[in-house]
């Protein structure tokens, strides 16, 4: 400035397109750095390819899981074995017996096999592998024409075709085949392949070019393990997933805000029994602020309850579903979180026409009241039985009256979304304690086990929950502690509890008037102000309760990680932690608007690039902080 001092404050001025271009060639020409999480070390340039340090969580939680799926494969493993073992014990034994009535053979005692034998037995064709098993059974019968080690046996004989089995061959199971199908740096790649010792291989794949030099620099940076490996792909991984059909024991999917259009690839090319990781960062879609997008990308309407976490993880699972079911496929969801900015779901894909008929029945409709936000699920199918024979039905309903039971008003309606459990408890207590017994390899184990813990408290078969804070806030009166609200649902005969996906949150199978019930109980005693006109609230006081609420403190109604001190959910331990931009766009004055100043100069320090100062609003900054707030 013409005639500036040294000590005259300098005002902030616009970001030109000079100093745009000035930060773009300092980050193509800045020295880049080395960043390291957990086991695996990357290259970091400028904005050239995406990294947040924010999704740490989410890869330490995907650490987890694929620990715990590599455990439960290697047991899978082995009691499939176990039962082929027995099953050629079975029928050696009866091949021993016909060889006795022929009085020409002699043979070992089947119950003496063991892996090294078996591991010298022949090839099995893979088309036995295959064969349901009552045809397993017409093996049975056939006649001895190859000899071997003294027994003449044939090439389609019972014995042969067991003993020739590829399992029987390998009693440690295969090594894990993994595709991380948007891998950026390969960060997640990295980690997966030098962390999780069962894993033998994996592709990142990238359709960015830049993105996937980085990912082979960063696999050469990281020595001969991540080498022996890793391999970096350049593709389009819809086009690829597609031409690898069945291929994958694991599928990552961590896109930039929606997953939805590599959903139908994806589930098409995991094997049978693999795992399929998918993150959404899209969270104003799945949350309801655009229900119409929600609806084209997921084929679900989202509704903007409180529970809105936990439906846009439902609404996830349900797409998933949908495009499983296409190829006669379904899921069976392990894991579904809600964490931060982002949801992350962890579901076994498997085959079998029969059980996709159950699809309906694991899908339900949501129907919300506009006035008092209670909410009810309207099931898309159901299953019946009788005299010994299962029918897939259509949902029966409607199951409200058009008007809400408490305060008149009219619902809207939501979903298909996923109401089976999104859980497994089984992994989540194996989880807790893996994660627990190896902390030190969690950078962030304290984040991790607060969501597993809060996870392995919520009850498994509710789907979305209720906030005592928005029922009080219909009401107008002061909330009941939770552990009094809690108690006084636990002495009316249901069950309760947390949710991971929100602090307040209150997972019940008490029905809504119960709930309902239960407040105007509290209000009785702690009377609110009449505040006039026709409000919900007003409503629902109106009316008497039908069950005296009994708010006797009982231990059941406790959450046990709460009594033992256990922490459930833990603050970030970082402001701005939350989703970053696109790899590749400049860090300029539209950042600043969208995610703030300090955190664009954050990360230009980190880079040790010189920070851009704020700039006034335009039009278009002012959308992405709006599109910002609805993210957020
Ligand atoms: C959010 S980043 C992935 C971050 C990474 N998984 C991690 O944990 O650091 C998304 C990546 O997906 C890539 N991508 C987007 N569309 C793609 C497509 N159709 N095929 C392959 N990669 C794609 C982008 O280039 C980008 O690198
Ligand atoms: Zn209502």
């Amino acid at each position: 400035m013409a005639g500036a001092t040294e000590d005259m404050p300098r005002k902030p001025h616009r970001v030109g397109k000079k100093k745009e271009a000035a930060a773009r060639d300092y980050a193509n020409t800045a020295e880049p750095t080395i960043l390291r999480e957990g086991e695996a070390d990357i290259l970091i340039h400028g904005n050239d390819v995406f990294y947040n340090k924010a999704q740490i969580v989410n890869r330490d939680l995907s650490i987890a899981v694929l620990r715990a799926f590599a455990a439960k494969r290697q047991q899978e493993h082995e009691s499939l074995l176990t039962k082929k073992v027995a099953s050629y014990g079975n029928r050696k034994e009866s091949s021993r017996q016909n060889e006795r009535c022929n009085g020409d053979l002699e043979t070992e005692n089947p119950s003496t096999i063991s892996p090294s034998e078996t591991n010298n037995l022949e090839h099995l064709s893979s088309e036995h592998e295959a064969l349901p098993p009552e045809e397993d059974l017409s093996l049975e019968t056939v006649a001895e024409d190859v000899e071997t080690s003294g027994v003449q046996i044939t090439k389609e004989s019972p014995i042969t075709a067991v003993v020739n089995d590829p399992l029987l061959e390998n009693p440690e199971a295969k090594p894990l085949h993994v595709l991380e199908a948007l891998a950026a740096s390969g960060l997640r790649a990295l980690r997966y392949a030098k962390e999780v010792a069962e894993v033998g291989s994996v592709v990142a794949c990238d359709n960015d070019k830049v993105a996937v030099e980085a990912c082979e620099r960063n696999i050469r940076l990281n020595g001969k393990l991540a080498m022996a490996k890793l391999t970096a792909h350049h593709a389009d991984s819809r086009i690829y997933m597609l031409s690898h059909e069945k291929e994958f024991d694991v599928v990552d999917l961590d896109p930039y805000g929606s997953p939805s259009v590599f959903l139908d690839s994806a589930v098409q090319s995991i094997t049978e029994g693999g795992l399929l990781m998918c993150t959404a960062t899209d969270m104003a879609v799945l949350c309801g602020n655009n229900g119409e997008v929600c609806y084209s990308k997921y084929g679900a309407y989202p509704l903007r309850g409180k529970y809105c976490h936990e439906m846009a993880l439902r609404i996830l699972l349900a797409s998933i579903e949908s495009h499983a079911n296409r190829y006669k496929r379904y899921i069976v969801p392990v894991l579904s979180l809600s964490v931060d900015f982002y949801v992350r779901v962890f579901v076994r894909i498997y085959t079998s026409a029969s059980t996709i008929k159950e699809t309906p029945s694991k899908l339900s409709y949501v129907y919300q009241c506009v006035g008092c936000d209670s909410f009810h699920l309207q099931p898309v199918g159901r299953i019946a039985s009788r005299q010994g024979s299962v029918r897939y039905l259509p949902g029966t309903g409607p199951v409200i009256s058009p008007d809400c039971k408490q305060c008149g008003k009219h619902h809207n309606m939501g979903g298909p979304m996923w109401s089976a459990p999104i859980h497994n408890s089984e992994w989540i207590a194996s989880m807790l304690s893996s994660v627990s017994s190896m902390k030190m390899r969690y950078p962030a184990f304290g984040k991790v086990h607060s969501i597993l813990t809060a996870v392995s408290e919520e009850i498994i078969d509710i789907p979305l929950y209720i906030s005592l804070h928005s029922m009080s806030a219909t009401l107008k009166c002061t909330p009941p502690s939770s552990a009094l609200f809690r108690s006084a649902v636990v002495n009316a005969g249901y069950r309760i509890s947390g949710s991971h996906a929100n602090p307040l949150g209150l997972k019940t199978d008490a029905p809504m008037e119960v709930l309902w019930d239960i407040m105007r109980c509290w209000v009785k005693d702690h009377p609110v102000k009449d505040h006039g006109g026709e409000t919900s609230g007003r409503v629902i006081l109106s009316k008497p309760p039908e069950i005296e609420a009994n708010f006797k403190k009982v231990p059941a109604a406790m959450s046990r990680a709460l009594a033992a001190g256990v922490a459930r959910f833990l603050p970030n331990p970082e402001e701005f932690w939350g989703p970053k931009p696109r790899a590749g766009r400049h860090l300029s004055s539209k950042h600043i608007a969208s995610h703030g100043a300090e955190f664009v100069n954050g990360t230009l320090r980190a880079e040790g690039r010189p920070p851009i100062e704020e700039t006034n609003d335009s039009a278009e900054e002012g959308n992405e902080v709006k599109r910002q707030k609805l993210n957020d």
